[in-house]
């Protein structure tokens, strides 16, 4: 029995959803499917996701939204339209956004429940659009499904109790089509994943109904070793680990959320990564080992939009509670870290720019001052960080220093290097301006030299 979830490019339109039909009439074990919503159909569309989030804004500050709400319904009635479906659930999806917006109760957090009517209604479509060819479906509710979450509103975490709930779901009959990227707490609310959550909603359901297999479709042949957006056609990369797959996802390879990768990993779920446009290509397979014969490094991964708090007091290393200390301000300003290397001197810590206001950073650095008196404090944004990944990377003598001399054939200062924490990663923090070159001249020392 498989899990298949198709992201939002493969349900853009209503020529996508034809392939989807056809890649689970195909084969009668995938069972279970989760859907995004109407992702971008040309490279300068807005996701349907985008269009409700302005839609959300606009609503909140008392702007016009009427536009932005046609446009949303006109993307679903067009992907209705052509698949000769009734276009009634327009209706429904216009009463529905209209009564989220006026603040019905039921809603509790508005921005969630708008962008949960994405998913929502593209489950509900291909659920219609199956039973029309005559492949019995059923549309299933987050809800009835019980995928339980945390009330954590835009960032929901999966609650252990959901895995057996769902597990009852294995004797329905028929396809079942489940809405991605939300669920419900206890206590009823609505409550979305983190952007791209999507694949968290595949792997929650993979593991409670105990899958053998985790189809994630996608619109690449394959997960490459590098963005294939910084280098033109990349290598690919068949078999990864969970370790390499979270560690990849994580720094930057979009293609997969990283939080989908632990339901999996702990259920022992293999997960595929496949094109929908390409279905019979080999893509990608992540499960708990690999075979380690193609060098130590897989893949290279990069994300931009990190800053780092440098803290620097003479004789640091010998003050009892300095780091728990610093740490304790973060946590108090309700900011999460990302890294903390140290020094004997000196500590960094390491942030996403999202989580760092300009009136929490006046916050926090009067703080540190006050609280930790620190000969320095500052901070500096506009950082990347560059990581490169394999299993048994780190047993491989001399990894380090071709990453090193790769970073300064393209001219970028390596500013923090992170190592050893992590078995499977290295990680190297850059100015931003520089990740392109550092990428590539990373990729030709590893994967074409
Ligand atoms: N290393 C990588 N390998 C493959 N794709 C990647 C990688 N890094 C980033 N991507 C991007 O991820 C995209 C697929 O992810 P996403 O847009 O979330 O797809 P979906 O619409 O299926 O959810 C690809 O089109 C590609 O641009
Ligand atoms: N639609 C949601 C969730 C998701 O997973 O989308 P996609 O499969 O297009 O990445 C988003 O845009 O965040």
């Amino acid at each position: 029995m498989r899990v298949a979830k198709f992201g939002g490019s493969s349900v853009a339109s209503a020529s996508q959803l034809k392939k989807v039909a056809d890649i689970l009439i195909r084969d009668t074990e995938r069972k279970f499917v989760v859907v995004s919503a109407p992702g971008k159909r040309f490279a300068e569309d807005t996701k349907v996701t985008d269009l409700l989030i302005q839609l959300g804004n606009l609503s909140n500050s008392n702007e016009d939204y009427r536009t932005i709400l046609e446009s949303i319904l006109a993307r679903f009635q067009e992907i209705l339209e052509e698949l000769f479906l009734p276009t009634t659930l327009v209706d429904e999806v216009r009463d529905k956004l209209q009564s989220i917006m006026d603040g019905e109760t039921v809603y509790t957090h508005k921005m969630d429940a708008l962008k949960a009517t994405g998913e929502d209604t593209l489950a509900q479509i291909l659920s219609l659009y199956l039973n029309s060819l005559g492949h019995p479906s059923s549309y299933v509710h987050p809800q009835e499904a019980g995928i339980i979450v945390s009330d954590e509103p835009g960032k929901a975490q999966v609650l252990e109790e959901s895995y057996e709930r769902l597990y009852r779901l294995r004797d329905k009959e028929g396809i079942q089509v489940i809405p991605g990227f939300f669920g419900y707490t206890k206590d009823n609310k609505l409550m979305a994943f983190p952007r791209g959550g999507s694949d968290i909603t595949g792997a929650i359901v993979a593991a409670g109904v105990k899958a053998d297999l985790y189809e994630n479709f996608t619109d690449v042949d394959s997960v490459y070793c590098v963005n294939p957006n910084i280098v033109d056609q990349p290598k690919e990369i068949h078999e990864l680990t969970y370790k390499e797959m979270r560690e990849l996802s994580y720094a930057g390879f979009s293609v997969f959320h990283d939080e989908a990768l632990i339901p999996a990993f702990k259920a022992k779920i293999p997960v595929s990564i496949k094109n929908t446009n390409h279905p019979d290509n080999r893509g990608t397979m992540i499960s708990a080992s690999r075979d380690l014969t193609n060098g130590p490094v897989v893949g290279i991964a990069s994300d931009a939009g990190f800053l780092s708090i440098y803290v620097s007091k003479y004789l640091m290393n010998r003050e009892k509670g300095f780091g728990r200390h610093l740490l304790q301000i973060l946590e108090e300003e309700d900011i999460s870290f990302e890294h903390a290397p140290s020094g004997i001197d000196d500590m960094s810590v390491i942030l996403r720019e999202n989580q760092l206001s300009s009136e929490k950073e006046a916050i926090v650095l009067k703080r540190i001052q006050e609280e930790l008196r620190v000969d320095t404090v500052t901070i500096e944004r506009g950082l990347a960080m560059v990581m490169i990944v394999g299993e048994g990377m780190n047993s491989t003598i001399g990894v380090t220093s071709k990453a090193s001399t790769a970073f300064s054939s393209a001219g970028v200062n390596i500013e923090m290097i992170n190592q050893g924490s992590s078995e499977v990663s290295m990680m190297f923090g850059i100015k931003e301006e520089g990740i392109k070159a550092a990428v590539q001249s990373l990729y030709q020392t590893f994967f074409e030299a």
